[in-house]
């Protein structure tokens, strides 16, 4: 057995980490152990402090509610105290009948102490009321079952229908004033209105207690916008570990600016001080009679709480919302049980800082403890390089994960994760597992920094990071097993090389089939090996094989687009074109004779440049030449001023006999420029049926307006 010292010793070391996370929790937002962690050392202290009372220190977590004041909110005293729920430890189905179980054996010892009827303060002097009573007899207790919504709660106290303090719970007894934080959240009424559906008018006083929360989109899109700026160099930048951390440092934020700039939501889940219904207040007789009426009263209420009878309803709600739990816009870690009649509630009461009436029945945790086994990276169908934590399978959010993303090298190094590591990983609806911190206590000496790898994983090429941007990527865009699909898709597209009928599916079965491993085996497919594939009747076959053929004659602009080098859009590849002249000239170009092109600068320059450099690049190019893709090859036109050079175009409307892409196909190859908005540097604006604003935007600025006669007239003026 183990001594009396020992148990002491245990006791007060879980006590000791049980205050230090929660400090870091409730009072600095910042949670440095995942809740499941949490939620077992308080339980293992909750089971020593069962066997042993006397170790009960009130100081003790289980002995208290959430935290202290922050420093600078004005602290607000509760009327009625703010408490915790029960959690069931029994996460199986059998949780909701121990909870219906206990609430009946507590009725029947109240029964029993009122039968008793000694002068002992502890014993129930009034009766029993008819709805213990009837439940006494045997009839279900009757509840409601609601989401345990993971947020944090808050006390909105109005007086005469205006919202007039809102209030955090703080230790339960006073929380601290946040009304105007919790003014910007747009979904919390600042008037209260009876509707025509209230049954109850306002009263003049009134407390709603409920759950201020992010929503996952929300988060994502705030974390992706932190992330942005923290890529900017933005020191005053940070990402929230998840979104009930999130919405608790936005509500517990002094900059109210700030606050408001936070996507916050809320769901109203029951009352704290009311007007009694002595002095005209409403008269409640259950919960949910008072969701239906704070509904009716303007506040938001889940549409998920249902009424239940007994056990069996529970239990059946339990598995319904954990089936619905991914799916859900929030994050809940639970579902909460409440006994629906107020009577009963009032006779059940509290027991420390927790209601007998009411229980959290929690699903498996959406945060966990597992370490880093290896940083692999994976580079994506665009050639982006993402590394990816390998982890020990880990159950979580109700999967096991061996995976989380870790974005971008910028985000691995400021979260600072290394191989070895004891990390914090979440997983919750859709969205993909994430590493959220590290525990660096955990840290093996000597563990190395993530670095990310110099050339790409699949295919050897060499990897890049463009000024500003937060990606790596691998530059062996034609070459690269990883970007295969894309390159192809891109090659065969209308403004590439046009290969009609080369679409998403039959690329798809091509590169996954293996048939073509590299860019040119498109141009070796044969009747058999495109009969092979599924669906493709002779018919097609032969139509795309015509379609391939034909795409071999094309011009050195579309084939110089089709090789899908970043930042090399269809304008640039025309203007590198006329520029060069020749795709070897190209191929050869330094970064500063790139930079004689009009309109290329640092970037591109540079992208094109590294593109050539890639000897796999180069050698696919060679085999797309062999297998016969041809073009006329020019002059270069580097100096060459043609006859339109320096003007800009504009077209709008339909013409009658050119499409859009012709008519700029004749002005370009005079060297004009073709834009798409109007200004005062447009030299013409070519309008024809049902041209719109542009052409509006012409005369008011007087620039000259032609129809396709007048343009085709000044085309052939050129001579
Ligand atoms: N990670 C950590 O270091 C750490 C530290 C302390 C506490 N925690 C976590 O905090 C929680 C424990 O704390 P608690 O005392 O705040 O209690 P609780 O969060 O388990 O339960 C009470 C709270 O539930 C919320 N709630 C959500 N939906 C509700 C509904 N429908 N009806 C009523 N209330 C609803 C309210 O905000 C209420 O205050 C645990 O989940 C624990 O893991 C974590
Ligand atoms: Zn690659």
């Amino acid at each position: 057995m183990k001594s009396e010292a020992h148990v002491a010793a245990q006791a007060s070391q879980l006590r000791a980490a049980l205050n230090r996370a929660a400090h870091q929790y409730y009072t600095l937002d910042a949670p440095e152990l995942p809740d499941a962690e949490y939620d077992k050392l308080f339980q293992q202290l909750q089971a020593l402090e069962a066997a042993h009372p006397e170790l009960r220190t009130p100081d003790s977590p289980t002995q208290r509610v959430g935290g202290t004041v922050l420093d600078g909110f004005t602290p607000v005293r509760h009327a009625v105290p703010m408490l915790s729920i029960r959690t069931e430890t029994d996460t199986t189905p059998a949780g909701a009948e121990k909870f219906d179980q206990q609430v009946r054996n507590y009725l029947a010892a109240e029964q029993r102490r009122t039968e008793l009827k000694t002068t002992d303060p502890r014993h129930r002097a009034t009766p029993l009321g008819p709805d213990a009573t009837a439940v006494l007899a045997g009839a279900p207790v009757g509840y409601v079952a609601e989401p345990k919504f993971d947020g944090l709660a808050i006390s909105l106290r109005y007086e005469n229908g205006v919202l007039v303090q809102a209030a955090t719970r703080g230790d339960g007894e006073t929380g601290e004033d946040v009304t105007q934080n919790i003014r910007t959240i747009r979904q919390i009424p600042l008037t209260l209105h009876a509707g025509k559906a209230a049954e109850f008018a306002v009263p003049p006083l009134l407390e709603v207690r409920g759950e201020v929360y992010m929503r996952r989109d929300d988060f994502e899109a705030l974390n992706e916008r932190m992330r942005e700026r923290l890529a900017a160099g933005d020191k005053g930048a940070k990402t929230f570990v998840n979104p009930r951390n999130a919405a608790a440092g936005a509500v517990r934020q002094l900059d109210p600016a700030i606050a408001a700039q936070r996507p916050l939501s809320f769901f109203a889940y029951g009352l704290g001080e009311v007007t009694p219904a002595a002095d005209g207040g409403p008269d409640f007789t259950s919960h949910w009679q008072v969701m239906q009426t704070l509904k009716s009263w303007g506040f938001p209420v889940s549409e998920l709480i249902r009424q239940a009878q007994a056990a069996s309803d529970l239990i059946a709600y339990h598995a319904d919302i954990a089936a619905q739990r991914d799916a859900l816009p929030f994050d809940i870690d639970g579902v909460v049980y409440k006994v629906d009649s107020l009577a009963l509630q009032r006779e059940l009461g509290f027991v420390s800082r927790e209601p007998r009436w009411a229980v959290a029945h929690k699903y498996p945790a959406q945060e966990q403890l597992t370490t880093v086994q290896a940083i692999d990276i994976q580079v994506g169908r665009t050639g982006k390089l993402t590394p990816v934590a390998k982890l020990a399978p880990v159950f979580v959010g109700g999967v096991t994960v061996t995976n989380a993303t870790l974005h971008n090298e910028l985000e691995a190094r400021r979260k600072d994760v290394r191989v070895g590591d004891t990390v914090i990983v979440r997983r919750a609806g859709d969205v993909i597992p994430e590493v959220v911190s590290v525990l660096p206590d955990k840290r093996a000496p000597g563990a190395p920094e993530f670095t990310m790898p110099t050339h790409c994983p699949v295919c050897g090429s060499d990897v890049v990071r463009e000024e500003g941007e937060a990606d790596h990527r691998c530059t062996g865009g034609l070459f690269c097993g990883a970007q295969r699909k894309q390159a192809l898709l891109h090659f065969a597209s209308r403004r590439a090389l046009d290969i009609e009928g080369l679409g998403d599916k039959l690329v798809e079965q091509l590169v996954d089939g293996g048939v073509v491993k590299v860019l040119p085996d498109v141009y070796k497919l044969g009747l058999t090996s495109l009969a092979a594939l599924d669906r493709m009747a002779d018919k097609s076959a032969q139509n795309l094989l015509d379609a391939l053929q034909k795409s071999k004659q094309t011009t050195l602009a579309r084939f110089l687009y089709a090789l899908g080098i970043r930042h090399v859009g269809e304008t640039t590849a025309k203007d590198v074109a006329r520029h060069f002249g020749q795709l070897d000239a190209i191929m050869g170009a330094s970064v500063d004779q790139l930079l004689q092109v009009p309109d290329v600068g640092p970037v591109v320059a540079e992208s094109i440049h590294t593109f050539f450099a890639q000897p796999h690049n180069r050698e696919v190019v060679e085999q797309l030449r062999a297998a016969g893709v041809t073009w006329n090859e020019g002059e270069p036109v580097a100096n060459a001023v043609l006859p339109l050079t320096g003007k800009t175009f504009v077209l709008t409307g339909t013409l009658p006999t050119l499409s859009r892409d012709d008519a700029k196909a004749l002005l370009e190859a005079q060297g004009a420029k073709v834009a798409g908005s109007v200004s005062k540097k447009t030299s013409y604006v070519v309008a024809g049926e049902e041209a719109g604003s542009k052409l509006d935007k012409a005369r008011e600025l007087g620039v000259p307006v032609l129809d396709e006669a007048g343009m085709q007239a000044l085309l052939a003026g050129l001579g």
